[in-house]
């Protein structure tokens, strides 16, 4: 097992955004669970929270050469988004990834290219199960040179499950804690029925009395580890079904939480296309305003805020000097505003940083110029411009800084 990268800090901090939370009760569970608010100042301990995310298996039903988890979206790989997702949950203090020895180092370089922190890395199994329980070994304190602390709950998620918000792992590990297992469901899209041996319909299940078993699910770390160490080999081997081992072996009956419908499993091309148009469509409604730091620029960089902030779910605006940081967070699509100011050098070195950060940016950034902070009009033409920019702009995965999309100059009227 390697922690990577070496000596790699926590789960990078990006600023834990409960979206889509509802409820005191789960706004409480995540102050604990980060160990602010007051559940933590009560003295309540918040359980220590690690994921598992088997991603050794070789997706046969993708039907293409390259494993689905290392299959580019914007041409960035579909684990890297998954990744991603986790380690905003600023309270999953580790996440042990199992992939094939032979897909190890191709592991390491998403790792060091995304810039993703605190990933333990172990090898898969030749099944889901199997993977899954190596995760565990690792976060298990009873394994020679075991680096990582045992968890209380533990989340296993599948690394092709790349939608998952911080909402539901919430609630699924707030549940294993009570329950002592927890697994998301989805409605059922087509019924589900028996086969007879002759391949004749023996009988169909009520569908509106089933439900999909999908991921995220969490389990108090005691009771899934010893489900994996009693597991039959014919269950490691054909088993599909991790809360079903909870069941049998431990005789732990899972609560149920109601997934949102992002959750599913990208298992055919079909998925892979569908992903790319989330993605897509959330990463055009997220917007990088980035100015320079003279004072009356912040102005018109506050107006444009508010004038986008009707248009758009996710406006940031900045001075640049956080951009690295912001980066990490996040994939926007960029504005670089100059007011009054004749060189483009500033711009061309944050464009140059842009580029160079691989981010998947799906429109041309904008450039902004203006010969005068005339700032209403400029920033009612800018709004225009940017959303016909949004609305007949290619969906480019970059851009080069020699011609980096739009340059628009505004001049007094
Ligand atoms: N030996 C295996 C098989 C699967 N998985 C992982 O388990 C998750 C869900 O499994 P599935 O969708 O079945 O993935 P594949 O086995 O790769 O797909 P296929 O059955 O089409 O080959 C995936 O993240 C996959 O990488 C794993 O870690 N080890
Ligand atoms: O069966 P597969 O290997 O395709 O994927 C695993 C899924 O079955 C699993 O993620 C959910 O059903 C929840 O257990």
């Amino acid at each position: 097992m390697e922690s990577w990268p070496p000596g790699g800090s926590g789960p990078a901090e990006a600023g834990p955004r409960l979206r889509g939370l509802r409820g005191a009760d789960l706004a409480a569970s995540a102050s604990l669970l980060s160990g602010a608010g007051a559940g933590a100042e009560a003295g309540c301990s918040a359980p220590a929270v690690a994921a598992v995310l088997p991603a050794g298996g070789s997706g046969e039903r993708m039907g293409v050469p390259t494993p689905k988890q290392f299959c580019p979206i914007l041409e960035r790989p579909l684990i890297s988004y998954t990744l991603q997702a986790l380690e905003r949950v600023s309270w999953i203090k580790d996440i042990v990834v199992a992939v094939t020895g032979e897909n190890m180092e191709a592991m390491k370089c998403i790792i060091q290219r995304y810039q993703h922190k605190g990933i333990s890395l172990v090898e898969s199994g030749v099944t889901r199960h199997r993977s899954i329980f190596n995760g565990l070994k690792a976060l298990a304190e009873d394994q020679p040179n075991c680096r990582l602390s045992k968890p209380e709950v533990v989340i296993i998620h599948d690394a092709v499950r790349p939608f998952v918000e911080e909402d539901v792992l919430l609630k699924v590990v707030t549940a294993a804690k009570e329950h002592g297992a927890a697994g998301a469901i989805r409605p059922l899209v087509s019924t589900v029925i028996s086969p007879s041996v002759d391949g004749c319909l023996d009988h169909s299940l009520e569908r509106a009395r089933h439900r999909a078993s999908e991921m995220p699910q969490a389990f108090l770390f005691d009771v899934i580890y010893e489900a994996y160490q009693q597991c039959s080999d014919y269950d490691l081997e054909f088993g599909t079904e991790c809360l079903h081992l909870a069941l049998k072996y431990c005789h732990i009956k899972a609560k149920l939480i109601e997934g949102s419908p992002d959750l599913w499993k990208v298992t055919y091309k079909r998925d892979l296309y569908a992903a790319e148009s989330i993605i897509k469509e959330r990463i055009s409604q997220q917007i990088c305003v980035v100015m320079d730091a003279k004072e009356d620029e912040e102005h018109v960089g506050h107006r444009l805020e508010e004038m986008l902030k009707n248009e758009l779910n996710h406006v940031k605006v900045t001075s640049g000097r956080d951009l690295q940081q912001i980066i990490l967070e996040q994939c926007y699509n960029f504005v670089c505003v100059n007011v009054m100011t004749s060189d483009f050098e500033e711009t061309q070195k944050l464009l140059n940083m842009l580029e160079e950060s691989n981010l998947s940016i799906l429109y041309p950034v904008v450039v902004i110029s203006f010969s005068s902070p005339s700032h209403q009009e400029a920033c009612t033409s800018l709004l225009d411009s940017l959303i016909h920019q949004r609305a007949d702009s290619r969906s480019k995965k970059s851009y080069n800084s020699a011609s980096c999309g739009t340059k628009t100059t505004f001049t007094e009227r």
